[in-house]
């Protein structure tokens, strides 16, 4: 059974006070859900988060890292100075990252490489623009995300990766993908995962869905057989409507 993963995606928004009056206001209805929830927020936010979600099941994620371990990466962060402060995930590939900061599959799988190496959780993200989904080219494209994502990931490992699948035309536009082609997607992937490690493996892997998730269509979306979780940018900036997503 794959325990649903909610997580907040908070990409470039608030101030410590207001990230910690966040945590502050869900922390406790949080307990006693079947559901990993997760805030991932900027930098600058991260270690009062953790202070302020300690001894709650409120987890606490970053939105990038570099892969390497230290060096004259100016601008950059480590796997291990976000483990240092009591980070458990971190995201990598967003779209937004490959769109305006150069990100590709090879680096997004050395980042896959090292949070695994380091005991950090990677969230993989893969999705297709709106032209590759006209032109019948969403399958190929996140097939070929995902398999150059976890080249060289061990199956012992893969089941530790958690997969956010996003198309990009989804996100921040109001427009979700029905909850059935979501599934349909995310099926393909677990198939793809099955052609790299087996159906056991295949199996154990978390697979979320991303793009304009909100309280009134988080219910369905979890309903549909593939879809273990979501990632979501702007419905987790609020507390009640991240506590809605967690309560799906
Ligand atoms: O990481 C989150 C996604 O980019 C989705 O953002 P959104 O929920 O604002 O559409």
């Amino acid at each position: 059974m794959r325990k649903p993963i909610i997580a907040g995606n908070w990409k470039m928004h608030k101030t410590v006070a207001e990230g910690v009056a966040f945590i502050n206001a869900v922390k406790n209805e949080v307990e006693g859900t079947d559901v990993e929830a997760l805030i991932c927020a900027p930098y600058t936010l991260l270690p009062s988060l953790v202070e302020a979600a300690k001894g709650t099941s409120v987890k606490i994620g970053a939105q990038n890292m570099h892969f390497e371990d230290k060096g004259a990466f100016t601008g950059e962060v480590s796997a291990d100075m976000l483990l240092d402060i009591g980070v458990t995930h971190v995201i990598i590939g967003h779209s937004e990252r490959r769109q305006y900061f150069g990100e590709t599959n090879e680096t997004v799988n050395k980042k896959a490489h090292k949070a695994l190496q380091k005991g950090l959780t990677p969230i993989v993200c893969c999705g297709e623009t709106l032209e590759q989904r006209e032109a019948g080219e969403t399958k190929s494209h996140c097939k070929v995300q995902i398999e150059e994502a976890f080249t060289g990931i061990a199956a012992a490992d893969a089941p530790k990766v958690v997969i956010a699948y996003e198309p990009i035309w989804a996100i921040g536009t109001g427009k979700t993908a029905s909850s059935q082609d979501a599934n349909d997607v995310i099926a393909f992937i677990r198939e793809v995962l099955v052609g790299l490690y087996g159906d056991a493996v295949s199996e154990e892997v978390r697979i979320q869905y991303g793009g304009s998730v909100k309280p009134a269509n988080v219910e369905e979306i979890m309903n549909e057989s593939d879809i273990d979780g979501a990632l979501v940018g702007g419905a987790s900036l609020e507390p009640s409507d991240f506590l809605q997503l967690v309560n799906f």
